[in-house]
Parts: structure tokens; sequence; C-alpha cells
């Protein structure tokens, strides 16, 4: 739906998208994720014309953005909730959108109640807080009944319960066969919307895979062992595995799965308390895979403070050539 070639941008001495080549298949929510200053939003905005491309091509359907005859029609964006004008109404700045779009004016009432501003759509929008904007923007994504979606940080703003509608929303526009496009820095959500991930770290691509095998491949697994003689433990357990502290008589294992723990334990006698698999987050994944693509950091972090995953090396295989 969204094929993406070659695109580069450059801004002067800055090379803020670098040669990406990747696609967005229908039926999937597909996660668009990088650190700060990644090159993100330029490349949405190189996709929806917003911006030109130094080189390179990118397509929705097929054509360019600018090749499309009813842009609302052939993808729904939401980019910058604050872009609308002030002084207008929801509802009339939904209806001009509709008109210079060909979209029938009944799109207006249904897509208002799709986000949930039934009730203020005729209030400036001036007056309304960033989630409303926000609520605002994905319900002018959605007037065209577009087959492709875009959303760069649509969770700004949104208090829980927009939080997990929004979430709703994407599966649903997945599951109708839409492709969806969507940024965000918040991980847990992310983990729980998303089916594929693509990741960029200094405008260039850095992983194109399923969210399962990414999380899988760049988040060590991690046992957590309890027992009250953690230092025998220890040494029994390295080199062979990386260990690490976690609390008095704790031990976060890395390397070697429970059963292996278990047996060795079993077999030297020591006594444990815990033998616990930890589900490896999307949050540790990324955090351990864009670790040298961050731009701008704060020191102590805790990124800077895990310990190195050598899946890390192992960056470029992620990519899925034959996409
Ligand atoms: N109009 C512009 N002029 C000059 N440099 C720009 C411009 N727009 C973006 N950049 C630069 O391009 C790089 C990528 O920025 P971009 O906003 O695309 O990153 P991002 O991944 O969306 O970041 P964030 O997660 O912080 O929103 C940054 O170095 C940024 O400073």
């Amino acid at each position: 739906m969204f094929e993406v070639h070659g695109l580069t941008k450059r801004y002067g001495d800055v090379l803020a998208v670098d040669d990406l080549t990747f696609a967005v298949r229908p039926g999937e929510v597909t996660g668009f994720l990088g650190p700060n200053g990644a090159g993100k939003s330029t490349t949405l905005r190189m996709m929806l014309g917003l911006d030109a491309a130094s080189s390179g091509t990118a397509t929705i359907g097929g054509r360019p953005y600018s090749a499309q005859p009813a842009p609302l029609k052939a993808v729904g964006a939401l980019l910058d909730a604050g872009a609308v004008l002030p002084s207008r109404t929801a509802y009339h700045h939904l209806l001009a959108l509709a008109a210079s779009n060909g979209i029938p004016r009944d799109r207006v009432a249904k897509v208002l109640a799709e986000v949930g501003l039934e009730s203020v759509a005729g209030r400036r929008t001036g007056t309304f807080s960033l989630g409303m904007r926000q609520r605002l923007g994905i319900a002018a994504a959605l007037l065209g009944d577009p087959p492709a979606l875009v959303f760069d940080e649509p969770l700004n703003g949104l208090d829980p319960e927009g939080i997990v509608w929004i979430r709703g929303l994407m599966r649903r526009m997945a599951a109708e066969g839409r492709a969806v496009l969507m940024s965000s820095h918040l991980m847990s959500e992310m983990e729980l919307t998303a089916d594929h991930l693509i990741v960029i770290g200094r405008g260039r691509l850095i992983a194109d895979t399923a969210m399962e095998t990414f999380i899988d491949t760049h988040s060590g697994r991690e046992v957590l062992v309890r027992g009250p003689r953690t230092d025998s433990l220890r040494r029994m357990l390295s080199p062979a595995a990386e260990v690490r502290a976690d609390g008095a008589d704790g031990l976060v294992v890395t390397g070697m799965d429970a059963a292996e723990i278990g047996a060795l334990a079993a077999k030297a006698g020591l006594e444990l308390h815990e033998l616990t698999p930890r589900q490896p987050s999307l949050e540790q994944a990324f955090m351990d895979l864009t670790r040298d693509a961050l731009e701008y950091h704060a020191e102590n972090t805790e990124a800077a403070d895990n310990t190195e995953n050598p899946q890390n090396t192992e960056n470029t295989e992620m990519m899925e050539a034959s996409r």
C-alpha cells in the first residue's frame, strides 16, 4: 500500500532521511519507531507530499501523493493536530475538508461520532484541549474512508480511555484490510497495537520485521533467580551466562533458560526460592537496538545502564530483504 524506495532528505548539512526503503502492508498496523530526530516525521511528510524528497520515491497505492485525484480518499493522515483554524468549529473544519475532496457531507457527522466529539461539534477548535484536537485530527483522517492511514504520535494528549480507544481503532482499521502506519514513543502501547515494526535511526533503516521477531531477537531473554546462596549461584552460571544482581538474594541471568539454570542448581545442590523467565518487552528491545543511534540522551538513563546485548551487532539481519 505504502512503498518507499531510496527515500532521502537533506536539510543543508543535515541528512535527515538516508536512503530509506520499506513497504507498509494492508491488513496490519505497522509501528514506525526511532529515537528523537531519527527522521520519522520527515519521512511521513515526504510520503504525504508535504516535503519534497532530495531523492527516492514514496507512493500510496502505486501513485505519489501529489498524483492522487482525491487525496483524502486515498490516505488519511494525522501529522500535526494543531494545524486547524482556531476560529472554525470542528464541524465546519471537517465540512470544508469533505467539500474539497468530494466526500459526502454525511461523513462529517459519522466521523465526529466515531471519535467521540459529537457534543462539541459546534465549538471553535481554538478552545479544544490537546486530546480533543488529536481526536479531531483522527476524524479528519477517517473522513474519506481511505484504505491507508498514517498517524504521527496519535496518542499525544489522550487520556487513558482515549489511548485504549486508539488501540481498538487501529486494530479495527487494520482488520478491515487497511494499511495503518503509526509512530509513537509509547512502547507499551506500540507493543499492544502493532503487528509489524519499521525502526529507523539517524535516518537509516535499522529493522523491518514482525513485532514478535523483533522482541525475540533484540532483547536478551532473562531469568530471575532467587536463593540464599547467590555467590555460589553466580560462580556456577558465569561465564556461560551473563549475570547481574537483583537485590540481596537475586540474580538476573541472560543467555541460559530457566530449565538449564534449574538443572545446574539441582546438580550443585543449591537451594532456589524463585526461578522466573521474564517476558522481554518492546521497550527493552528498542532501547538495546537503538542505543548506538541515539542523538539526544540524558546522562544516567536506564538505556546507558543496561548490560551489553551481543545481538545488537546483528541488526541488519533483521531486515527482511524479501519484502
Ligand atoms: N525543516 C527542517 N529544517 C532543518 N532540519 C530539519 C527540518 N525538519 C527536520 N529537520 C532535522 O531532520 C532530522 C529528523 O527530524 P524528524 O523531525 O524527522 O525526526 P523524528 O524522528 O520525527 O523525531 P521526534 O521523535 O523527535 O519527533 C532532525 O535532525 C531535525 O533537526
